[in-house]
């Protein structure tokens, strides 16, 4: 497990990092978003070890992270750091050469990737030729050629088209077996919770929300909506529920006393067809907005 344990950082008088502790657990992708400025890239630098903390540490496996281990991690920065002049698959098979794999492992795995990310055709091109897209797409066939026991992935998805994500997300699963962690940061919010097992939100440099995003979005579990092929007015006359709103067949309502809310779709049923009834879930981008206020 990768672990960010008490993280502090003082750029001058500016308060960049204020305690910041959270887990990446592994085989679970966790997400990491926070509005311009809260400290996101501060944290991955440091974890990086690019960056050193005021105070805190970074720990791997209940120890702290070393450069060894570190070397072993794969990174995509903030500040893409790839040769522009060099051809796309010298340039993967180097990095894979310099992260330790051998020669033949380098040029199969740099083959895969390019192979998985559709850009098999365009190996012998040089960067620079590529659009922003492909060019993103290689930085993240960077990150993962030599096997990383862990990513941290500063906005892997932004300028990506909706299929290039969806290209990168799947290898993304795929290379994530159970005991590598991964943390990315995004401000893409609808991405993050289709993406993302775990959530951390960081706000002017504190984690504000952290944990299951099936949790954090799930909301409150009290309050319920029915859709009927009807008038769902009925509803007001019903006890045990605060009914919030009611337009036509579509109902809001709070459940004031437990199972109530079973009785209340039999009663519906037995009205004519039920279209929805289930819990309301919270959007992430109102735990966000919520967390960040
Ligand atoms: N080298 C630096 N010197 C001074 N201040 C810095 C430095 N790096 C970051 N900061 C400040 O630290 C704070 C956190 O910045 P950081 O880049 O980590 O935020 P972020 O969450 O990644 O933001 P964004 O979403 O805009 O990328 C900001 O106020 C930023 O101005």
């Amino acid at each position: 497990m990768l672990r960010v344990a008490g993280l502090t950082r003082r750029f001058g008088d500016h308060l960049a990092l204020d305690d910041v502790t959270f887990d990446v657990v592994p085989g679970r992708m966790t997400g990491f978003v926070g509005a311009n400025g809260a400290g996101k890239t501060t944290t991955m630098r440091i974890i990086l070890g690019v960056l050193a903390a005021t105070a805190g540490e970074v720990r791997w496996q209940d120890q702290p992270l070393t450069q060894d281990v570190r070397r072993d991690f794969g990174y995509m920065p903030e500040e893409r750091g790839l040769y522009p002049k060099m051809k796309i698959r010298d340039q993967l098979v180097f990095f894979g050469r310099l992260h330790g794999l051998d020669a033949e492992r380098a040029a199969a795995r740099t083959d895969k990737i390019l192979g998985r990310l559709g850009l098999a055709e365009r190996a012998s091109d040089v960067l620079e030729t590529l659009s922003l897209g492909n060019q993103q797409r290689v930085q993240i066939a960077a990150a993962l050629v030599h096997e990383p026991i862990a990513l941290v992935l500063d906005e892997p998805f932004s300028g990506l088209d909706p299929l290039a994500v969806d290209a990168m997300a799947d290898l993304l699963r795929e290379e994530v077996t159970s005991d590598v962690p991964v943390l990315f940061s995004s401000h893409q919010l609808d991405l993050v919770e289709r993406l993302c097992d775990d959530l951390v939100v960081l706000s002017r440099g504190k984690v504000v929300a952290a944990g299951a995003v099936s949790e954090l979005a799930a909301g409150p579990t009290s309050t319920y909506r029915l859709v009927v092929d009807g008038d769902a007015g009925w509803l007001r006359d019903v006890r045990g529920i605060q009914v919030r709103d009611v337009a036509g067949g579509t109902a809001l309502f709070d459940v004031l006393d437990g199972a109530v809310e079973q009785k209340i779709l039999q009663e519906a049923i037995s009205r004519g067809p039920v279209l929805e009834f289930g819990p309301e879930r919270v959007a992430l981008s109102d735990v966000f907005r919520e967390a960040t206020r």
